[in-house]
């Protein structure tokens, strides 16, 4: 028996026989140059940041073009720190399956430190800020969902933690965006220093989503006095602090028991996957496909690793938005939705026997080729069509990758407006595209109203997947009753179908809002009427 320890690394044979790759380095050396010289912090601790960026790190040290590994931070859920950081040694093994079940499982040693990001871990906080202070820093990723990024709740008003931040200066921050400002603030005040900020979520634009965030509360500190103006200046200064824009692409679903048991069988203890209190599915382990794409826009005031020698697209900004609007909102994430809430209402627990299912699979394909396809433009580096045909025949029917519906369906409300607005969005800006003509993705959005009332299509209450937004949302459709007839739908809905922060536009001036109401009404007359309602519309 042998433990993913820094300890039984020396183990060879061991880990030899369990066919489990090892660093081809010096971990002790690497994390002693990265705790002098720190180049690359990540925030958000999760499964993508050790399944795709901390691999990305560990090729790069393995074919010597980077020196230094990553330093975790954690902003929200300092569990993953205490749970699985601490124990494991900052280790993570990362396994690899394509779809004939060939597992690659390699140890993933690039992480050099995990902290928690916040004052109340007062040593954690005070090297985070001697890190900021240190002119070798370049990069600043970030992989902490969309919502991570948020200031303002749906009326528009600061969060309460954001309205505290704002309050009370960069001394003693609490909201994410609040802590990541109060860093870049330790940053300035060393001597102005470059770095690049670089968020690595799916989000549209999600550079600018970031920069925006936190020159907002910085703005509002020096509107206080609390900050200098220079502050601001110094934010908005792109040859000094820049936030490129970029395109993640790899599925990391939740880990999985399969690949427990065989690690386990492989002779490794303590492999147990854990729910932290803030509901992240998290192990020692990573499981993930082959496929992956990463493009980010090449801004880096400070300098960078040499990232496209471990497989990067470095490009301009353009290049990433098209791609970003390829993937995030076309080709991959609005089908990934789609399967979700169908999925869930549908009782299915898997992607992959999703995709099996003749229904679900026209509907993406409907979504993809057919909405999706007429307001992509063509990134050159990757050709939209082949890539919908290798998500759709490749990567979602992967049986070794065992996505979940459920994971996928967490925090629908804050990407159904990337997922789909844009889209309806883009369709409504050009001239030569008509609105009303969209029928799948009107589908989806009557599928999530029936999603928000927690009933499958057999009539089974279900538990919905952690979204903010999700008592807000369901209190909307409480008192319906499947069977039933409703003569003041489109009312009762119009809350949530007018709303412009969740749709980018409201579906009832762009004429969709009718087609929404008309599908739902059709997905509530009993049980059965989802599938009956989808079966009528893909075929
Ligand atoms: N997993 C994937 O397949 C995948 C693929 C491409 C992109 N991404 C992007 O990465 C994000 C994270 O995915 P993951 O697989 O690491 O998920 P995860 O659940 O494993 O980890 C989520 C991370 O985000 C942090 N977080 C959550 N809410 C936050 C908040 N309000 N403020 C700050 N941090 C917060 C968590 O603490 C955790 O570190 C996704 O939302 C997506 O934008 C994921
Ligand atoms: O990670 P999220 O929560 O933004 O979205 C769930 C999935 O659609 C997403 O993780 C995909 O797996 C990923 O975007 C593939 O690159």
């Amino acid at each position: 028996m042998f433990e993913l320890k820094k300890k039984d690394i020396s183990k060879q044979d061991l880990w030899q026989k369990a066919n489990i790759v090892l660093p081809q380095f010096d971990i002790e050396k690497i994390e002693n140059v990265t705790y002098q010289n720190p180049v690359w912090v990540h925030f958000g601790a999760g499964n993508i940041f050790r399944g795709y960026i901390a691999a990305i790190a560990q090729d790069l040290i393995e074919r010597g073009e980077l020196d230094r590994g990553i330093i975790a931070a954690e902003l929200y859920d300092y569990e993953i720190i205490d749970r699985i950081y601490k124990p494991y040694d900052n280790l993570c093994l990362v396994v690899t399956s394509d779809a004939k079940g060939n597992l690659e499982k390699k140890v993933v040693a690039s992480i050099t430190e995990g902290l928690k990001c916040d004052k109340s871990f007062e040593a954690d906080w005070q090297r985070l800020c001697r890190i900021f202070e240190n002119s070798s820093l370049k990069l600043v990723t970030f992989t902490i969902t969309e919502k991570g990024y948020n200031l303002f709740d749906l009326k528009g008003d600061y969060l309460p933690a954001v309205k505290e931040d704002i309050k009370n200066g960069p001394q003693s921050p609490k909201s994410s965006m609040g802590k990541v400002a109060a860093l870049a603030y330790v940053r300035y005040k060393s001597g102005r220093k470059p770095v690049a900020y670089v968020s690595l979520d799916n989000c549209s634009k999600n550079g600018e989503k970031l920069q925006s965030s936190i020159v907002q509360i910085a703005k509002e500190w020096a509107k206080k006095g609390l900050v200098e103006e220079d502050f601001v200046e110094y934010l908005n200064d792109d040859s000094l602090v820049s936030f490129p824009w970029s395109m993640i692409d790899k599925i990391v679903p939740r880990p999985s028991e399969r690949i427990k048991e065989l690690l386990e069988k492989d002779g490794l203890e303590n492999m147990d996957i854990i729910c932290t209190s803030k509901n992240t599915y998290i192990a020692p382990f990573v499981n993930t496909e082959k496929a992956q794409y990463l493009v980010i826009e090449d801004s880096f005031p400070n300098g960078r690793p040499p990232l496209e020698r471990a497989g990067v697209f470095m490009t301009d900004r353009k290049t990433v938005e098209d791609s970003e609007r390829m993937k995030v909102q076309t080709c991959l994430n609005p089908l990934h939705t789609a399967l979700a809430i169908f999925g869930c209402l549908l009782g299915y627990k898997t992607i992959y026997e999703e995709v099996k299912d003749e229904h679900l699979k026209r509907l993406i394909e409907k979504i993809g080729y057919d909405e999706g396809l007429k307001v992509v433009v063509d990134p050159k580096i990757i050709n939209p069509r082949e890539y919908i045909r290798e998500v759709i025949e490749e990567r979602l029917p992967n049986p070794y990758i065992p996505d979940t519906p459920q994971r996928i369906a967490t925090d629908t409300s804050q990407k159904m407006p990337i997922r789909f607005g844009e889209t309806i969005k883009a369709y409504t800006e050009n001239s030569d595209l008509n609105v009303k003509s969209l029928k799948y993705i009107p589908l989806v959005i009557a599928g999530w109203l029936r999603y928000l009332m927690c009933i499958d299509d057999e009539g089974r209450v279900f538990e919905p997947s952690p979204d903010p937004l999700i008592d807000e949302l369901k209190k909307h459709l409480e008192g319906i009753e499947l069977g039933k007839k409703y003569e003041d739908l489109e009312e009762r809905l119009r809350p949530i179908l007018t709303n412009e922060v969740i749709f980018r536009v409201d579906l009832f001036k762009v004429d969709l809002a009718q087609r929404v109401v008309e599908y739902f009404k059709e997905m509530i007359q009993g049980t059965g009427a989802v599938r009956r309602t989808l079966q009528k519309y893909v075929n």
